[in-house]
Protein backbone atom coordinates (compact mmCIF):
# COMPACT_ATOMS: atom_id res chain seq x y z
CA UNK A 1 0.00 0.00 0.00
CA UNK A 2 2.67 2.31 0.68
CA UNK A 3 5.08 3.60 -1.41
CA UNK A 4 8.49 5.57 -1.04
CA UNK A 5 7.64 7.83 -3.63
CA UNK A 6 4.65 9.37 -2.12
CA UNK A 7 4.63 11.45 1.26
CA UNK A 8 3.56 9.52 4.91
CA UNK A 9 0.20 9.78 5.11
CA UNK A 10 -1.30 11.75 8.14
CA UNK A 11 -1.28 10.08 11.44
CA UNK A 12 -1.84 10.91 15.16
CA UNK A 13 2.06 9.44 16.12
CA UNK A 14 2.78 13.99 15.68
CA UNK A 15 1.31 15.57 18.85
CA UNK A 16 0.07 18.91 17.91
CA UNK A 17 -1.58 17.85 14.59
CA UNK A 18 -4.61 17.76 13.54
CA UNK A 19 -4.64 13.96 13.56
CA UNK A 20 -3.94 13.77 16.96
CA UNK A 21 -6.16 15.93 18.25
CA UNK A 22 -9.05 14.29 16.42
CA UNK A 23 -7.62 10.64 17.52
CA UNK A 24 -6.87 12.07 21.30
CA UNK A 25 -10.27 14.69 21.54
CA UNK A 26 -12.38 14.22 19.23
CA UNK A 27 -13.19 10.46 18.38
CA UNK A 28 -13.79 10.19 22.17
CA UNK A 29 -16.22 12.54 22.23
CA UNK A 30 -17.82 10.73 19.14
CA UNK A 31 -17.87 7.23 20.70
CA UNK A 32 -19.27 9.03 24.09
CA UNK A 33 -21.98 10.41 22.30
CA UNK A 34 -22.39 6.51 20.92
CA UNK A 35 -22.23 4.91 24.07
CA UNK A 36 -24.74 7.29 25.67
CA UNK A 37 -27.15 6.85 22.48
CA UNK A 38 -26.88 2.90 22.91
CA UNK A 39 -27.67 3.47 27.05
CA UNK A 40 -30.61 5.17 26.46
CA UNK A 41 -32.13 2.87 23.63
CA UNK A 42 -32.12 0.02 26.12
CA UNK A 43 -35.66 1.24 27.22
CA UNK A 44 -37.08 1.19 23.75
CA UNK A 45 -35.34 -1.72 22.51
CA UNK A 46 -36.53 -3.85 26.15
CA UNK A 47 -40.25 -2.21 24.75
CA UNK A 48 -39.39 -3.52 21.15
CA UNK A 49 -37.40 -7.00 21.81
CA UNK A 50 -37.71 -7.37 25.49
CA UNK A 51 -34.73 -8.58 27.76
CA UNK A 52 -32.78 -9.51 24.86
CA UNK A 53 -33.14 -5.94 23.46
CA UNK A 54 -32.17 -4.89 26.71
CA UNK A 55 -29.34 -7.22 26.69
CA UNK A 56 -28.25 -6.00 22.76
CA UNK A 57 -28.08 -2.72 24.20
CA UNK A 58 -25.65 -3.41 27.06
CA UNK A 59 -23.58 -5.67 24.78
CA UNK A 60 -23.15 -2.85 22.52
CA UNK A 61 -22.30 0.00 24.61
CA UNK A 62 -19.66 -2.39 26.29
CA UNK A 63 -18.07 -3.32 22.95
CA UNK A 64 -17.93 0.30 21.85
CA UNK A 65 -16.52 1.20 25.59
CA UNK A 66 -13.89 -1.57 24.87
CA UNK A 67 -13.09 0.40 21.40
CA UNK A 68 -13.10 3.95 23.39
CA UNK A 69 -10.22 2.65 25.51
CA UNK A 70 -8.55 0.33 22.78
CA UNK A 71 -7.73 4.15 20.99
CA UNK A 72 -7.34 5.86 23.91
CA UNK A 73 -4.66 3.62 25.54
CA UNK A 74 -3.18 2.79 22.12
CA UNK A 75 -3.78 -0.63 22.00
CA UNK A 76 -3.44 -2.98 18.77
CA UNK A 77 -6.65 -2.37 16.69
CA UNK A 78 -8.48 -5.87 16.27
CA UNK A 79 -9.87 -8.05 13.89
CA UNK A 80 -13.31 -6.95 12.58
CA UNK A 81 -15.23 -10.29 13.32
CA UNK A 82 -19.62 -9.71 12.26
CA UNK A 83 -19.14 -11.78 8.98
CA UNK A 84 -20.25 -8.36 6.64
CA UNK A 85 -18.95 -8.56 3.16
CA UNK A 86 -16.43 -6.46 3.62
CA UNK A 87 -15.20 -8.12 6.81
CA UNK A 88 -11.67 -10.05 4.89
CA UNK A 89 -11.10 -6.57 3.04
CA UNK A 90 -10.74 -4.89 6.47
CA UNK A 91 -8.60 -7.91 7.75
CA UNK A 92 -6.48 -8.15 4.90
CA UNK A 93 -5.53 -4.46 5.87
CA UNK A 94 -4.78 -4.87 9.30
CA UNK A 95 -2.40 -8.34 8.31
CA UNK A 96 -1.16 -5.62 6.03
CA UNK A 97 -0.24 -2.78 8.76
CA UNK A 98 1.11 -5.72 10.92
CA UNK A 99 3.47 -6.85 8.66
CA UNK A 100 4.70 -3.38 7.60
CA UNK A 101 5.42 -3.18 11.38
CA UNK A 102 7.47 -6.29 11.34
CA UNK A 103 4.47 -8.27 13.60
CA UNK A 104 3.60 -5.52 15.63
CA UNK A 105 -0.31 -4.75 15.07
CA UNK A 106 -1.40 -1.28 14.39
CA UNK A 107 -2.62 1.23 17.07
CA UNK A 108 -4.54 4.27 17.14
CA UNK A 109 -1.45 6.23 17.13
CA UNK A 110 0.87 4.84 15.24
CA UNK A 111 -1.39 3.84 12.13
CA UNK A 112 -2.52 6.22 9.61
CA UNK A 113 -5.33 8.85 11.00
CA UNK A 114 -7.19 7.61 7.93
CA UNK A 115 -7.07 4.57 8.96
CA UNK A 116 -7.64 4.67 12.57
CA UNK A 117 -11.17 7.05 11.72
CA UNK A 118 -12.57 4.82 9.45
CA UNK A 119 -11.95 1.84 11.52
CA UNK A 120 -13.51 3.18 14.83
CA UNK A 121 -16.78 3.68 12.40
CA UNK A 122 -16.47 0.40 11.04
CA UNK A 123 -16.15 -1.08 14.68
CA UNK A 124 -19.24 1.01 15.47
CA UNK A 125 -21.20 -1.13 12.86
CA UNK A 126 -19.39 -4.32 14.02
CA UNK A 127 -20.98 -4.08 17.60
CA UNK A 128 -23.94 -3.39 15.91
CA UNK A 129 -24.48 -6.45 13.53
CA UNK A 130 -22.88 -8.99 16.38
CA UNK A 131 -26.41 -8.29 18.60
CA UNK A 132 -29.81 -10.12 17.73
CA UNK A 133 -31.94 -7.26 17.58
CA UNK A 134 -30.14 -3.50 16.74
CA UNK A 135 -28.93 -4.49 13.21
CA UNK A 136 -30.50 -1.52 11.81
CA UNK A 137 -29.75 0.91 14.56
CA UNK A 138 -28.28 4.14 13.57
CA UNK A 139 -26.77 6.01 16.70
CA UNK A 140 -26.58 8.90 14.71
CA UNK A 141 -30.22 8.54 13.46
CA UNK A 142 -31.34 11.27 16.05
CA UNK A 143 -28.26 14.06 15.17
CA UNK A 144 -29.45 13.52 11.48
CA UNK A 145 -32.83 14.10 11.75
CA UNK A 146 -32.58 17.42 13.77
CA UNK A 147 -29.89 18.23 11.39
CA UNK A 148 -32.76 18.47 8.52
CA UNK A 149 -35.57 19.91 11.22
CA UNK A 150 -33.15 22.81 12.58
CA UNK A 151 -31.96 23.62 8.91
CA UNK A 152 -35.97 24.66 7.75
CA UNK A 153 -35.77 28.28 7.21
CA UNK A 154 -32.37 27.67 4.71
CA UNK A 155 -34.12 24.70 3.21
CA UNK A 156 -37.51 26.56 2.27
CA UNK A 157 -34.80 29.79 1.25
CA UNK A 158 -32.96 27.56 -1.00
CA UNK A 159 -36.44 25.93 -2.58
CA UNK A 160 -37.43 29.59 -3.13
CA UNK A 161 -34.18 29.98 -4.98
CA UNK A 162 -34.20 27.15 -6.73
CA UNK A 163 -37.58 27.77 -8.26
CA UNK A 164 -36.98 31.17 -9.26
CA UNK A 165 -33.64 29.88 -11.24
CA UNK A 166 -35.19 26.71 -13.21
CA UNK A 167 -38.16 29.44 -14.26
CA UNK A 168 -35.47 30.90 -15.97
CA UNK A 169 -35.07 27.63 -18.34
CA UNK A 170 -31.72 26.64 -19.68
CA UNK A 171 -28.45 27.22 -17.52
CA UNK A 172 -26.41 29.90 -17.77
CA UNK A 173 -22.36 29.75 -16.19
CA UNK A 174 -23.75 32.09 -13.47
CA UNK A 175 -26.99 30.11 -12.56
CA UNK A 176 -24.84 26.76 -12.62
CA UNK A 177 -21.42 28.53 -10.67
CA UNK A 178 -24.31 29.64 -8.18
CA UNK A 179 -25.87 25.87 -7.88
CA UNK A 180 -22.02 24.83 -7.57
CA UNK A 181 -21.17 26.94 -4.94
CA UNK A 182 -24.64 26.12 -2.51
CA UNK A 183 -23.68 22.83 -2.55
CA UNK A 184 -20.10 23.10 -1.78
CA UNK A 185 -20.75 25.51 1.10
CA UNK A 186 -23.54 22.81 2.23
CA UNK A 187 -20.72 20.72 3.25
CA UNK A 188 -20.09 23.31 6.12
CA UNK A 189 -22.53 21.20 7.71
CA UNK A 190 -20.76 17.96 8.77
CA UNK A 191 -21.02 16.54 12.36
CA UNK A 192 -17.62 14.88 12.63
CA UNK A 193 -15.74 18.16 12.30
CA UNK A 194 -18.10 19.38 15.84
CA UNK A 195 -17.64 16.43 17.47
CA UNK A 196 -21.80 15.74 17.16
CA UNK A 197 -22.24 19.07 18.44
CA UNK A 198 -25.43 20.54 16.20
CA UNK A 199 -24.21 22.16 12.53
CA UNK A 200 -26.90 22.82 11.09
CA UNK A 201 -27.43 25.63 8.42
CA UNK A 202 -28.77 28.49 10.34
CA UNK A 203 -28.27 31.79 7.46
CA UNK A 204 -29.26 31.84 3.76
CA UNK A 205 -27.15 29.63 1.44
CA UNK A 206 -27.76 32.21 -1.14
CA UNK A 207 -27.21 35.40 0.56
CA UNK A 208 -23.30 34.98 1.78
CA UNK A 209 -21.93 33.70 -1.92
CA UNK A 210 -20.59 36.88 -3.30
CA UNK A 211 -18.88 37.31 0.25
CA UNK A 212 -17.60 33.58 0.16
CA UNK A 213 -15.92 33.87 -3.15
CA UNK A 214 -12.61 34.67 -2.13
CA UNK A 215 -12.38 31.53 0.91
CA UNK A 216 -12.76 29.48 -2.21
CA UNK A 217 -8.77 28.91 -2.88
CA UNK A 218 -8.95 26.90 -6.16
CA UNK A 219 -12.24 27.33 -8.09
CA UNK A 220 -12.08 25.03 -11.44
CA UNK A 221 -15.60 25.70 -12.20
CA UNK A 222 -15.08 27.27 -15.28
CA UNK A 223 -13.42 23.71 -16.21
CA UNK A 224 -16.27 21.82 -15.37
CA UNK A 225 -18.91 24.07 -17.50
CA UNK A 226 -16.94 23.55 -20.18
CA UNK A 227 -16.87 19.94 -20.13
CA UNK A 228 -20.70 20.04 -20.62
CA UNK A 229 -20.66 22.43 -23.11
CA UNK A 230 -18.51 20.65 -25.01
CA UNK A 231 -20.96 17.42 -24.88
CA UNK A 232 -24.28 19.26 -25.53
CA UNK A 233 -25.92 17.53 -27.68
CA UNK A 234 -25.15 14.29 -26.19
CA UNK A 235 -27.29 12.40 -23.30
CA UNK A 236 -24.90 12.85 -20.28
CA UNK A 237 -24.50 10.92 -16.76
CA UNK A 238 -23.44 12.47 -13.28
CA UNK A 239 -22.50 11.01 -10.55
CA UNK A 240 -22.48 12.89 -7.05
CA UNK A 241 -20.56 10.91 -4.07
CA UNK A 242 -22.59 12.02 -1.54
CA UNK A 243 -21.62 13.14 2.09
CA UNK A 244 -23.14 14.86 4.54
CA UNK A 245 -27.21 14.32 5.55
CA UNK A 246 -29.20 17.21 6.96
CA UNK A 247 -28.88 20.64 5.27
CA UNK A 248 -25.65 19.34 2.27
CA UNK A 249 -27.71 16.76 1.16
CA UNK A 250 -30.29 19.48 0.27
CA UNK A 251 -28.37 21.23 -1.32
CA UNK A 252 -26.98 18.26 -3.51
CA UNK A 253 -30.49 17.15 -4.67
CA UNK A 254 -30.82 20.43 -5.66
CA UNK A 255 -27.80 20.93 -7.54
CA UNK A 256 -29.15 17.71 -9.30
CA UNK A 257 -32.46 18.63 -10.04
CA UNK A 258 -30.90 21.62 -11.23
CA UNK A 259 -28.89 19.85 -13.67
CA UNK A 260 -31.52 17.34 -14.83
CA UNK A 261 -34.16 20.39 -15.37
CA UNK A 262 -31.85 22.34 -17.65
CA UNK A 263 -30.98 19.20 -19.43
CA UNK A 264 -27.04 19.75 -18.65
CA UNK A 265 -27.48 15.46 -17.80
CA UNK A 266 -30.31 13.36 -18.35
CA UNK A 267 -29.33 10.59 -15.33
CA UNK A 268 -28.23 11.09 -11.90
CA UNK A 269 -26.47 8.58 -9.89
CA UNK A 270 -26.33 9.36 -6.19
CA UNK A 271 -23.98 7.18 -3.70
CA UNK A 272 -24.22 6.98 -0.28
CA UNK A 273 -22.83 5.12 2.60
CA UNK A 274 -23.99 1.63 3.13
CA UNK A 275 -23.42 2.12 7.71
CA UNK A 276 -23.58 4.53 9.68
CA UNK A 277 -20.41 6.81 9.02
CA UNK A 278 -18.69 9.95 10.40
CA UNK A 279 -21.54 10.27 12.26
CA UNK A 280 -23.37 12.37 9.41
CA UNK A 281 -23.09 10.81 6.16
CA UNK A 282 -26.04 10.16 4.54
CA UNK A 283 -27.27 6.17 4.37
CA UNK A 284 -29.90 4.79 2.50
CA UNK A 285 -32.73 5.12 5.34
CA UNK A 286 -31.13 8.99 5.78
CA UNK A 287 -31.99 9.38 1.92
CA UNK A 288 -35.28 8.18 1.90
CA UNK A 289 -36.29 9.37 5.14
CA UNK A 290 -35.06 12.63 3.57
CA UNK A 291 -37.55 12.41 0.91
CA UNK A 292 -40.45 11.58 2.55
CA UNK A 293 -40.07 14.45 5.29
CA UNK A 294 -39.73 17.18 2.19
CA UNK A 295 -42.88 15.13 0.70
CA UNK A 296 -44.50 15.66 3.99
CA UNK A 297 -43.58 19.22 4.50
CA UNK A 298 -46.41 21.70 5.31
CA UNK A 299 -44.33 23.82 3.24
CA UNK A 300 -45.88 23.25 -0.54
CA UNK A 301 -42.45 24.03 -2.60
CA UNK A 302 -40.71 21.38 -0.41
CA UNK A 303 -43.46 19.20 -0.57
CA UNK A 304 -43.03 19.14 -4.45
CA UNK A 305 -39.61 18.82 -4.51
CA UNK A 306 -39.75 15.91 -2.41
CA UNK A 307 -42.57 14.74 -4.48
CA UNK A 308 -40.69 15.24 -7.76
CA UNK A 309 -37.50 14.03 -6.69
CA UNK A 310 -39.06 10.83 -5.75
CA UNK A 311 -40.64 10.51 -9.09
CA UNK A 312 -36.95 10.07 -10.58
CA UNK A 313 -36.20 7.34 -8.34
CA UNK A 314 -39.58 5.61 -9.74
CA UNK A 315 -38.56 6.57 -13.36
CA UNK A 316 -35.23 5.48 -13.31
CA UNK A 317 -33.64 9.33 -14.00
CA UNK A 318 -32.30 9.29 -10.95
CA UNK A 319 -30.57 6.20 -9.73
CA UNK A 320 -28.88 5.65 -6.05
CA UNK A 321 -26.12 3.22 -4.72
CA UNK A 322 -24.64 2.14 -1.74
CA UNK A 323 -21.27 0.44 -2.75
CA UNK A 324 -18.91 -0.72 0.64
CA UNK A 325 -15.84 0.81 -0.96
CA UNK A 326 -17.24 3.96 0.57
CA UNK A 327 -16.91 2.27 3.29
CA UNK A 328 -13.60 1.07 4.08
CA UNK A 329 -9.99 2.52 5.19
CA UNK A 330 -8.78 3.23 1.54
CA UNK A 331 -8.02 5.96 -0.48
CA UNK A 332 -9.38 6.60 -4.08
CA UNK A 333 -6.27 5.10 -5.42
CA UNK A 334 -6.66 1.27 -4.40
CA UNK A 335 -9.83 1.66 -5.73
CA UNK A 336 -9.52 -0.10 -9.02
CA UNK A 337 -7.62 -3.21 -7.35
CA UNK A 338 -9.65 -3.33 -4.35
CA UNK A 339 -13.35 -2.74 -6.21
CA UNK A 340 -12.70 -3.07 -9.97
CA UNK A 341 -16.37 -3.49 -10.19
CA UNK A 342 -17.06 0.30 -8.81
CA UNK A 343 -14.12 1.25 -10.39
CA UNK A 344 -15.86 -0.02 -13.95
CA UNK A 345 -19.37 1.56 -12.80
CA UNK A 346 -17.69 4.86 -12.53
CA UNK A 347 -16.35 4.66 -16.23
CA UNK A 348 -19.45 5.40 -17.32
CA UNK A 349 -19.99 8.77 -15.83
CA UNK A 350 -19.14 11.89 -17.76
CA UNK A 351 -18.59 13.77 -14.85
CA UNK A 352 -18.70 12.75 -10.98
CA UNK A 353 -18.68 15.16 -8.02
CA UNK A 354 -16.98 14.66 -4.99
CA UNK A 355 -18.63 16.03 -1.76
CA UNK A 356 -16.48 16.80 1.68
CA UNK A 357 -13.45 16.58 3.15
CA UNK A 358 -13.27 12.87 3.62
CA UNK A 359 -13.88 12.27 -0.01
CA UNK A 360 -10.76 14.81 -0.50
CA UNK A 361 -8.79 13.10 1.92
CA UNK A 362 -9.73 9.78 0.11
CA UNK A 363 -8.69 11.39 -3.48
CA UNK A 364 -5.02 12.54 -2.14
CA UNK A 365 -4.33 9.60 -0.11
CA UNK A 366 -4.62 11.62 3.00
CA UNK A 367 -0.72 12.54 2.33
CA UNK A 368 1.15 14.67 3.53
CA UNK A 369 1.75 16.34 0.63
CA UNK A 370 2.86 20.07 -0.61
CA UNK A 371 0.09 22.35 -0.80
CA UNK A 372 1.41 23.42 -4.24
CA UNK A 373 1.70 19.62 -5.43
CA UNK A 374 -0.48 19.29 -9.07
CA UNK A 375 -3.86 17.85 -7.92
CA UNK A 376 -3.34 14.61 -10.97
CA UNK A 377 -0.13 13.69 -9.52
CA UNK A 378 -1.75 13.21 -5.89
CA UNK A 379 -4.35 12.01 -7.32
CA UNK A 380 -2.15 8.52 -7.58
CA UNK A 381 -4.09 7.23 -10.93
CA UNK A 382 -7.60 7.37 -9.78
CA UNK A 383 -9.30 8.70 -12.98
CA UNK A 384 -12.75 6.42 -14.01
CA UNK A 385 -13.89 9.96 -15.36
CA UNK A 386 -13.94 13.67 -15.03
CA UNK A 387 -14.36 14.39 -11.66
CA UNK A 388 -14.51 17.69 -9.21
CA UNK A 389 -14.38 17.64 -5.50
CA UNK A 390 -16.38 19.76 -3.75
CA UNK A 391 -14.86 20.53 -0.24
CA UNK A 392 -14.54 22.67 2.59
CA UNK A 393 -11.29 22.25 3.99
CA UNK A 394 -11.57 20.33 7.88
CA UNK A 395 -7.90 18.19 7.81
CA UNK A 396 -4.49 19.66 7.34
CA UNK A 397 -4.21 18.09 3.98
CA UNK A 398 -4.44 20.16 0.42
CA UNK A 399 -2.65 20.03 -2.68
CA UNK A 400 -3.06 22.56 -5.59
CA UNK A 401 -2.98 25.74 -4.61
CA UNK A 402 -0.66 28.65 -6.36
CA UNK A 403 2.77 28.91 -4.33
CA UNK A 404 2.70 31.30 -1.46
CA UNK A 405 -1.17 30.92 -1.04
CA UNK A 406 -0.56 28.88 1.78
CA UNK A 407 1.48 31.19 4.33
CA UNK A 408 -0.86 34.23 3.11
CA UNK A 409 -3.87 32.33 5.08
CA UNK A 410 -1.93 31.10 7.58
CA UNK A 411 -0.65 34.55 8.85
CA UNK A 412 -4.68 35.70 9.00
CA UNK A 413 -5.91 32.32 9.74
CA UNK A 414 -3.32 29.50 11.74
CA UNK A 415 -6.83 27.58 11.49
CA UNK A 416 -7.39 27.92 7.81
CA UNK A 417 -6.95 24.06 7.10
CA UNK A 418 -9.67 22.56 9.25
CA UNK A 419 -12.21 25.05 10.41
CA UNK A 420 -14.15 24.65 7.48
CA UNK A 421 -13.97 28.46 6.23
CA UNK A 422 -12.03 27.31 2.99
CA UNK A 423 -13.15 25.58 0.23
CA UNK A 424 -11.99 23.84 -2.92
CA UNK A 425 -13.86 23.63 -6.18
CA UNK A 426 -11.03 20.74 -7.59
CA UNK A 427 -11.16 19.50 -11.20
CA UNK A 428 -9.66 16.82 -12.64
CA UNK A 429 -10.16 15.69 -16.81
CA UNK A 430 -9.85 12.23 -17.68
O1 LIG B 1 -16.33 14.41 4.91
P1 LIG B 1 -16.85 15.57 5.71
O2 LIG B 1 -18.19 15.26 6.31
O3 LIG B 1 -16.83 16.88 4.94
O4 LIG B 1 -15.86 15.82 6.93
C1 LIG B 1 -15.50 14.73 7.72
C2 LIG B 1 -14.61 15.24 8.83
O5 LIG B 1 -15.26 16.24 9.54
O6 LIG B 1 -14.32 14.18 9.70
C3 LIG B 1 -12.93 14.08 9.88
C4 LIG B 1 -12.49 14.74 11.17
O7 LIG B 1 -12.90 13.89 12.22
C5 LIG B 1 -12.31 14.79 8.73
O8 LIG B 1 -12.17 13.91 7.67
C6 LIG B 1 -13.33 15.77 8.29
O9 LIG B 1 -12.98 16.92 8.94
MN1 LIG C 1 -19.22 13.50 6.24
Amino acid sequence: MESNLMPERLSAKKKGTFAFKTIADRLPTILTKVIDTTYQYRLKAAELYGEEGANDCKALAGHLSKLRNCLQTDKPLEEIGDGRDDEEMWNKVLREETETRDGVPPSAFTASWLYVECYMYRSINEGIRKSQHLRDFDPFRNQKEQALETSRDALITLSLHLQETLKKGAANFESFSEVIQISLWGNKCDLSISAGVENSQKISPVEPLQRLRPYILVNHVEQVWKLLQSHSNKPLRLDIILDNAGFELFTDLCLADFMMSTSLVTSVHLHYKAMPWFVSDVTASDFHWTLQQLSDSEDKLLSSFGNKWRDYLKNGRWIVHDHPFWTTCHDFSEMKSVSPDLYKELTHSDLIFLKGDLNYRKLVGDREWSHTEPYERALGGFNPAPHCALRTLKADVVVGLQEGVDAKIEARNPEWMVSGEYAVIQFSAK
